[in-house]
């Protein structure tokens, strides 16, 4: 479904360039369930971005489903995240003056064209999700009333209004305790098992990537650890104390500024 072929990113700050990802490799199938885990500053939500078509500055290839992404222009890649992927972040970005059933029914807004809904239709549609999320008594409360894993149920039942094929997690119980980020970890995999969404979950936490099906390591710009179908052409040698650090590369300092520092 997903296929980057050495996929480059740095980041330019004046003259600084940070390498972070230098020459991805890795295949996400349809229904898989990975986590991605790596140190601090490693680059993981650099990746998630890129493999969320959130961020289309970077070297190298992305094929989705046999077409490479940087073939869709702007409205394009806009249709295709809204058609398939849901996002599930640590801050669960909800708008706190709305009622959780108007936040999850917020993605009918960025429907286009024929497909758009009525106000009724999107809240229907709010209310399956909310009961999906076992969340269906509190569709008219606000946001703020609720507890942290209760914020996180409705932004997954927001991620799950289009329908998605796919569902990006970046740290989705980075602010939950154990038995609530247990509870959230029972929900992925019953969204995995159930409808077959595939899941990518950026992850510090052991308890979710040990349920993970795969789990893709970054370390050093690449992946060193669960690419995909292929072998990695180089292994870096890992250091034991893997996730105890900060992974950020060592800035250099630019002999030209890059594109992504033009204007
Ligand atoms: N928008 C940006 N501009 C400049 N540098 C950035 C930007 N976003 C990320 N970086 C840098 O890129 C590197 C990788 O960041 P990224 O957020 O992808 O790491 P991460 O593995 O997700 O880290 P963490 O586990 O701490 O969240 C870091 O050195 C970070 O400072």
């Amino acid at each position: 479904m997903i296929r980057l072929r050495g996929v480059r990113k740095s980041y330019t700050t004046g003259k600084v360039v940070n390498e972070v990802l230098r020459g991805v490799d890795v295949d996400i199938g349809e229904g898989e369930f990975v986590a991605i885990v790596g140190r601090s500053g490693s680059g993981k939500t650099t990746l998630l971005n890129i493999l969320g078509a959130l961020d289309s500055e970077y070297e190298g290839s992305v094929e989705v489903d046999g077409r490479q992404l940087d073939s869709l222009d702007d409205v394009g890649i806009s249709d295709y995240r809204n058609r398939n992927i849901g996002f599930i972040f640590q801050s669960f970005y909800l708008m706190e003056h709305m009622s959780c059933l108007e936040n999850v029914a917020l993605p009918a807004v960025f429907a286009r064209g024929s497909e758009s809904m009525t106000r009724e239709a999107a809240l229907a549609r709010g209310r399956e999700v909310m009961e999906q999320v076992e969340l269906a008594d509190k569709c008219d409360a606000l946001p703020n009333t609720l507890s942290g894993g209760q914020k996180q149920r409705v932004a997954i039942a927001r991620a799950l209004f289009n329908r998605p094929r796919l569902m990006i997690c970046d740290e989705p119980t980075g602010n939950l305790d154990a038995s609530t980020a247990h509870a959230i970890l029972d929900l992925f995999r019953a969204l995995n098992e159930d409808q077959g969404i595939t899941l990518i979950i950026v992850t510090h936490d052991d308890m979710i990537s040990k349920a993970c099906k795969r789990v893709v390591r970054i370390h050093d710009g690449k992946v060193v650890e669960g690419a995909g179908e292929f072998a990695t052409r180089e292994r870096p040698e890992l250091d034991p104390t893997e996730d105890g650090g900060d992974d950020t590369p060592a800035p250099t300092e630019a002999a030209a500024p890059s594109q992504e520092a033009q204007p």
